[in-house]
């Protein structure tokens, strides 16, 4: 019997966590403005929206009450609670996306990387990391997005998910945002060593 045709060896999906702060938003608004063909997840929170932020782009944002509804019904992939709001994946775009032999791209913290870890052992996960501590503390700072209370939090979580980044498959240090984009597109865009996740299910 003839084996059944390889999956396009493009078909990966690549997760990227790293502490709040470090720069994933920046890194991978940088990979989408020079190859708009590569694929991010937007993911849903019950976090409340900042100045700038567009629902359905940046987020899907939903009430606690439609959050517990699309868990109930198994429709993320992985999801999470993190700073006392909850963000999840919805798993049908990225399951879509995946069987189209393009690579699908999902920016998401520890927990949900490693829910997507077990699920999906063929996944890539990638970790972003700052150059240095001073530089995340300040990089949060100097988002501004968050009274310091909430960096407060952000930076002891931050701790505890620097402690882990020996659990991925690559380290991506965000020194320059130009050279650690071109370092994402490289392992995304790279052959992958085992099966297709689209094609796995
Ligand atoms: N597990 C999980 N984490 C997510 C998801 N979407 C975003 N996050 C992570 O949640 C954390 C907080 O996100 P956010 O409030 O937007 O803050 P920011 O990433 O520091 O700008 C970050 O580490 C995100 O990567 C998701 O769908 N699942
Ligand atoms: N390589 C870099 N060098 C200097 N500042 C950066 C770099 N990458 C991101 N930043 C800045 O750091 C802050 C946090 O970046 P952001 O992308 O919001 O982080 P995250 O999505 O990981 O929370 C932003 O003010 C951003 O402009």
């Amino acid at each position: 019997m003839p084996e059944a045709p390889e999956p396009p060896a493009t078909a990966r999906l690549t997760v990227l966590s790293g502490p709040s702060g470090v720069g994933k938003g920046t890194v991978v608004a940088e990979v989408r403005r020079r190859h708009p063909e590569v694929w991010v997840s937007v993911s849903v929170t019950t976090r409340a929206r900042r100045p700038g932020e567009v629902d359905g782009v940046h987020y899907h944002f939903l009430t606690g009450a439609e959050f517990d509804r699309l868990v109930a019904e198994d429709g993320l992939l992985e999801w999470a609670e993190y700073a006392g709001n909850r963000y999840g994946t919805p798993e049908a775009p990225v399951r879509e996306r995946l069987a189209t032999g393009a690579p699908a791209l999902l920016e998401i913290e520890l927990q949900g990387a490693r829910q997507v870890r077990a699920r999906a052992p063929e996944a890539q996960l990638v970790f972003l990391a700052p150059p240095s501590w001073a530089e995340l503390v300040s990089r949060l700072a100097g988002r501004g997005s968050e009274p310091p209370a909430v960096q407060e939090r952000r930076l002891a979580i931050a701790q505890a998910e620097l402690d882990a980044a020996g659990e991925f498959d690559a380290v991506v240090v965000n020194d320059d945002v130009t050279r650690a984009a071109d370092e994402l597109v490289g392992l995304l865009t790279a052959p992958s060593s085992g099966r297709s996740v689209g094609a796995s299910e």
